[in-house]
């Protein structure tokens, strides 16, 4: 479960960036978080992770303060960030590594789950390459595949399907609804409504940092849909900028 009570963040000299956020992530369902380009997704999932400070405000994974019990808390996330140029360096395989060092996944157990993701995600012929050669795509599964690798009970995942082929983007939405059937937590951030109506249980939609929506797609068409307007031009409706 992830907490958020009434956070704020702003960057120097400009205006509040995310004001006054209060948002429960529940166990056991897909959370989708949409907005708008700009809209604070990114700045939210910064700071749930531990890699922005918050300004206002906590933010709490399974009971543990991300700033306060920063060590405990990252030891039961894992986050998938939007750009996923990291480690460019490594090769596949030492990036997983050194993951599953991290994180002490015992030998075998690291082995088998190497094996089996990174053939689902069709990369275990290109573990021995550079990071580096990697498509955008690739590199995004590299590290879902890192994420997986530790079995965290929290998923915190930005745009994770952006890039995907079809094939690697179903898997990767598989794995999460496995994962929210066995009562974990995930939750993504997403552009469009689209994919959140596929795939997730309840909607938090956000704009100019501030919560606009929470709740069950049918909360939302119930709420919002009428005979002359779909559930998309709600959507569109509520973000819009001007
Ligand atoms: N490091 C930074 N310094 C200054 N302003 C920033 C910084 N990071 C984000 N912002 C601003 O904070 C606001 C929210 O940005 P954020 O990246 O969280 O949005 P987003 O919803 O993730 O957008 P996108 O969908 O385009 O990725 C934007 O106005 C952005 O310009």
């Amino acid at each position: 479960m992830i907490e958020i009570k009434e956070v704020s963040k702003h960057f120097s000299g400009q205006r509040k960036v995310i004001n006054q956020l209060n948002l429960s992530i529940p166990d056991g369902k897909i959370v989708g978080f949409l907005g708008p380009n700009g809209a604070g997704k990114s700045t939210t999932i910064k700071m749930m992770t531990g890699v922005l400070p918050i300004d206002e405000g906590t933010i709490s994974l399974d009971g543990f303060d991300i700033e306060k019990k920063t060590l405990e808390a990252k030891r039961i996330f894992g986050y998938v960030p939007d750009r996923p140029d990291l480690f460019l360096r490594l090769k596949g395989l030492e990036y997983l590594n050194f993951i599953a060092d991290i994180y002490q996944v015992p030998k075998e157990v690291r082995q088998e789950r190497i094996e089996r993701i990174t053939k689902q995600f069709s990369i275990y012929n290109s573990l021995d390459d550079y990071i580096q050669s990697y498509s955008h795509g690739m590199r995004q599964k590299i590290i879902v595949t890192g994420v997986l690798l530790h079995d965290p009970s929290i998923w915190i995942l930005d745009e994770p399907l952006t890039g995907l082929d079809p094939k690697s983007a179903y898997i990767l939405k598989e794995m999460m609804r496995e994962h929210a059937n066995k009562g974990k937590t995930v939750f993504f951030s997403s552009h469009g409504l689209e994919v959140v109506e596929q795939l997730c249980d309840e909607v938090a939609i956000i704009n100019n940092g501030e919560l606009l929506f929470y709740g069950t797609l049918q909360d939302m068409k119930e709420t919002y849909e009428s005979d002359d307007q779909s559930l998309e031009q709600v959507f569109l409706e509520l973000t819009s900028n001007e």
